[in-house]
């Protein structure tokens, strides 16, 4: 069974259709790649599976979680989902931290919040472990800290702290690495991948070579629409819709590797 499964999704705002018809599935352990052009509709398409759509703007046909029908959720539900069994992370942490919390507390209540660790001494003590499973520097100290006293990288790792905390089945990254330099946004990736591998990936993001790196599918939107999908070595090397195939001819993605084999996604 898939961990979620989207079908015919449609997100519209008035008269106006953002996504259309939107439908794939992930199961566990995948990884799945989601790119296309700036207001392709990558982010409407998470934000309408996290329940975030701002009230403008309405969804519809079907989103299941582990079976559960997200479309029609009350809020109340939704939330309790949130940071449970689906997480989400941003490209910028500070729009998504409580700058006048420390951080380690805030890894704290996400657990506390949703009763994987009630009481307030083991929550405080395991979010200090997650924070040396992202490799935070100095976990105990780190964890007392605020928000801007971290760097963008030491941020993100928190995010991605948070976001774990629970294990959910379904991590949703939008463009998680975009602000960091190369040297973080590999670390980061890895850590994504380490934490993801027994849950469902999407990985919103606009470079190919990340979704070479990370993904084994890949969903490539334009218009609203999906309009091409498959194992990334496939869309990759024998792109068929002319959108992807524009998309790949823009990108410094290398098709081949230096002996000249079509080159292949490792994983591990
Ligand atoms: N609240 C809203 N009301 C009206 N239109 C919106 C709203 N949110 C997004 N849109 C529009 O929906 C389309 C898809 O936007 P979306 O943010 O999903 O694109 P994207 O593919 O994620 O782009 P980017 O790569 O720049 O993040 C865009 O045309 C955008 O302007």
């Amino acid at each position: 069974m898939s961990v979620l499964t989207v079908s015919g999704l449609n997100v519209s705002a008035g008269g106006a259709q953002l996504v259309k018809d939107v439908s794939f599935k992930i199961d566990k352990g995948e990884r799945v790649g989601l790119i296309g052009e700036s207001g392709s509709g990558k982010t409407v398409t998470a934000s309408a599976v996290m329940g975030l759509l701002s009230e403008e703007l309405s969804a519809s046909g079907s989103i299941r979680l582990d079976n559960r029908e997200l479309v029609g959720m009350p809020e109340r539900e939704l939330s309790r989902l949130r940071g449970r069994d689906m997480s989400m992370v941003f490209q910028e942490p500070m729009t998504a931290l409580n700058p006048t919390m420390q951080v380690g507390k805030q890894v704290a209540e996400v657990m506390r919040l949703h009763r994987t660790q009630p009481d307030r001494h083991s929550a405080r003590t395991a979010a200090v472990d997650l924070l040396d499973r992202v490799r935070l520097p100095d976990p105990q100290r780190a964890s007392k800290s605020y928000p801007h006293q971290l760097s963008g990288g030491q941020r993100q790792r928190v995010m991605l702290a948070m976001a774990l905390a629970n294990n959910p089945s379904l991590l949703i990254c939008d463009e998680p690495t975009t602000a960091l330099d190369v040297t973080v946004q590999a670390q980061i990736l890895e850590l994504i991948l380490a934490g993801t591998r027994e849950s469902a990936l999407l990985f919103i993001t606009h470079d190919l070579a990340v979704v070479a790196t990370v993904c084994e599918r890949v969903l490539v939107m334009y218009n609203g629409e999906v309009v091409e999908s498959g194992l990334v070595r496939d869309v990759f090397t024998a792109p068929e819709h002319r959108y992807t195939k524009q998309l790949l001819a823009s990108s410094d993605l290398e098709s081949t590797d230096p002996d000249g084999r079509l080159w292949t996604v490792s994983h591990d």
